[in-house]
């Protein structure tokens, strides 16, 4: 994959660059795929279950409010992200486990961790478009992250 910055160069009107300072907590540094997203607050459930699903190396982008209040994904989540072959997850909101999930190969951003659990009750939506850093995330787009940022097609 060229560098985000190369591909701002090369395309930038065609872009949107988040302008969030997200972290990377997964062994994937580099990482790209189709926008698959969540909306929830607090609540993992839909997470989990999107998870679970085949990723077919998607990337999906959890908007959690950017509540730090409670973690939308461990390293239990992240594993079966893994096995069931997604590119990473973009998470406004916070991760628990942090130590295991630098160890998976998994692109994994988020704002913070907290090791508090969130809850199981499946509140929230699934692929509606999510918008957070000056970015609107629309399922069915393309989506790069590397280092220096995350950029995402504008149609
Ligand atoms: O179960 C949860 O809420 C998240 C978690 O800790 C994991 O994925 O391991």
């Amino acid at each position: 994959m060229a560098s985000t910055a190369d591909l701002y160069d090369e395309h930038g009107e065609d872009l949107q660059s988040c302008s969030l300072q997200l972290r990377h907590h997964g062994a994937h540094l580099v990482f790209e795929g189709v926008v698959s997203t969540v909306r929830c607050h607090r609540d993992n459930a839909l997470v989990k279950a999107a998870l679970a699903e085949p990723g077919h190396g998607k990337v999906l982008v959890v908007d959690g409010g950017g509540s730090l209040e409670s973690a939308l994904m461990g390293d239990l989540i992240a594993a079966s992200a893994v096995r069931n072959g997604w590119a990473g997850v973009v998470i406004h909101g916070a991760v628990r486990d942090v130590a295991a999930l630098r160890e998976l190969p998994l692109g994994v951003l988020a704002l913070g961790s907290n090791p508090r659990k969130s809850a199981k009750d499946g509140i929230g939506e699934r692929d509606v478009t999510v918008s957070f850093g000056g970015v609107d995330f629309v399922p069915g787009r393309q989506l790069w992250a590397d280092e220096d940022g995350i950029l995402v097609t504008c149609s």
